[in-house]
């Protein structure tokens, strides 16, 4: 991309340590007494509640690991997860432990991981909805993160001691107020922040656990030397960032030229085994699929059904921000395809479990230079083609041959789902649109933001919708886009909603001039 003369001048560079089991619990206890509640097992996976003791206050010599030591329960975990192929006929019997380094089921599809729900359903909606309310804006190892606050859900048998975790999730839900108002007559509008997050993207959620479950399987002395991915950039951050929490090697595979400087330093600061390869994503997952199927290197692509499970809870975090109501609508950008599906997942669990009676519709967007679900869903979802994607400013779901087709077009089916597309002037009109009331978004949010705009235009969104659109990297990590567009150095766009900085000489009477032009220019607000 073309940089900008116009910026070198101005711009260089409860207590929920453990689980409380039983049906009801008080709100108001788990809200305003630290009481302990523990469950012991007659032997047969049967639990009874008692409570125990008044937690006392953490000990300064002690960690936070420590402190969970302390409290942890050492009844029976009634939870359990497993992997099955994924939308396996129900006479199906095939399965694996999460232990077992397995990434494909044995007709070569794809894996989910299943829950034990009637274990989970022994608890009602209102107990799973207090239990992670009580575990939020806390520094309680593990359940500070948002995504271990969800545990029982995640990975239910881990190890505390085993979770590498920075406390991610719990990211902003934005009120895109002046957005929704100004450009789409909407009132109900929010953005799902998932890029403030501890490596500016949504990966965190899944890394979070992917890296965990390495970290279990390591001390397991499982032959697990290293973790390795192909990325469009976030991935490979997240992966990195985590691994070197742990101690872990990481190794990612980058296609050369394609992704943003600041998504390219990030494994190189956090010491990963970077590999920039002369091809494009599509190309690196290839290789990298090779690679871990004959070296002792875990795969940390979302071809890895464990990365879903952590991603799923941003759909929790969704309907525990508004109350635990389900919003009409969520639009979510799509790549590789895995975190629509993630999405859907997380939904689901939670109607299926009584928390929420109904699940949003689901919008994906993509880039139109890279569409390939797009078009198959125009196709009246028919046979589906992989294809060479285009280079779009949208750099991190430049993807043509996405891993998670069938578990997108599954999620989008099951909730009557719809797909947008965006080209380059539109996303990057809408990024601009959605910074300039107060939002530094990323390109591939600009895709999810177009999408809304289409959608609101040819009236299936109504204007009282309330609307969620998931913001996925921090614009931060493509800074470089934003000076292009500002700068109007984009070969045939328009720009629209360019602010390029005013040249102004050293001058009193010149900064006077060009102010009382401005101000002119201002509407007087009444
Ligand atoms: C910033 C960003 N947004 C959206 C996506 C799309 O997510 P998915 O690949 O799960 O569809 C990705 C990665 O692909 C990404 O890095
Ligand atoms: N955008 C991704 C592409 C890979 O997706 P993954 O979810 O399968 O790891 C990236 O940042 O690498």
């Amino acid at each position: 991309m073309a940089s900008s003369s116009l910026f070198n001048a101005s711009l260089s560079p409860l207590n929920p340590n453990q689980h409380p089991i039983r049906r009801h619990p008080s709100p108001s206890l788990l809200r305003h007494r630290p009481v302990a509640i523990s469950c012991t097992s007659d032997g047969n996976n049967n639990t009874t509640p008692i409570e125990t003791s008044v937690k006392p206050p953490r000990r300064t010599e002690n960690t936070i690991r420590d402190d969970a030591r302390l409290h942890r329960s050492t009844a029976v975990n009634p939870f359990s997860a497993r992997y099955v192929p994924f939308n396996a006929p129900p006479n199906s019997t095939e399965h694996y432990s999460l232990d077992e380094i397995v990434y494909r089921s044995r007709s070569g599809g794809l894996l989910d991981v299943e829950h034990d729900m009637d274990a989970l359903r022994r608890f009602d909606g209102a107990y799973w909805r207090d239990l992670f309310d009580s575990r939020v804006g806390k520094s309680t190892w593990p359940y500070g993160s948002g995504v271990w606050s969800k545990k029982e859900w995640v990975l239910p048998e881990i190890d505390d001691d085993d979770i590498v975790s920075a406390f991610e999730g719990n990211s902003n839900l934005f009120w895109a107020e002046r957005f929704g108002k100004q450009f789409l007559e909407m009132n109900d509008l929010w953005v799902k922040h998932c890029g403030i997050s501890h490596t500016g993207s949504f990966k965190d959620l899944g890394m979070t656990v992917l890296v965990s479950q390495v970290n279990r399987l390591r001390k397991m002395n499982r032959p697990v030397v290293g973790v390795g991915c192909a990325s469009t950039g976030d991935t490979s951050a997240a992966l990195s960032a985590y691994c070197a929490a742990a101690g872990i090697p990481s190794i990612v595979f980058l296609p050369a030229n394609k992704i943003s400087m600041a998504q390219l330093v990030q494994p190189i600061a956090n010491g990963a085994f970077v590999l920039s390869i002369d091809t494009d994503f599509d190309g690196c997952m290839k290789l990298i699929r090779e690679v871990t199927s004959e070296l002792p290197i875990y795969l940390a692509n979302s071809l890895n059904s464990l990365r879903l499970e952590g991603q799923k809870t941003a759909a929790i975090e969704i309907l525990q921000q508004f109350d635990w109501q389900a919003p009409e609508w969520v639009i979510v950008p799509g790549g590789n395809l895995g975190n629509i599906y993630a999405f859907y997942k997380g939904f689901k669990m939670c109607q299926e479990l009584g928390l929420v009676d109904r699940i949003p519709r689901l919008v994906c967007a993509q880039a139109a230079n890279a569409n390939p679900l797009y078009l198959h869903y125009k196709s009246g979802w028919k046979d589906f083609k992989p294809m060479t994607a285009s280079t779009t400013f949208a750099s991190a779901i430049q993807i043509g041959d996405p891993v998670s087709i069938d578990r997108a077009v599954y999620a989008l089916k099951q909730c009557d789902g719809i797909v947008e597309e965006a080209t380059e002037e539109e996303l990057m009109d809408a990024m601009a649109q959605a910074d300039s009331t107060g939002m530094f978004i990323c390109p591939h949010t600009g895709v999810a933001l177009t999408a809304l705009f289409k959608l609101r235009k040819q009236g299936v969104i109504a204007p009282t919708d309330r609307t969620v659109v998931v913001s996925t990297a921090h614009g931060l990590k493509f800074t470089q886009s934003k000076v292009d567009y500002h700068s109007k150095a984009i070969p045939d766009m328009a720009c629209r909603f360019s602010n390029p900085p005013v040249e102004v000489k050293a001058d009193f009477g010149a900064v006077m001039d060009v102010l009382k032009n401005y101000l002119g220019s201002q509407k007087l607000r009444s």
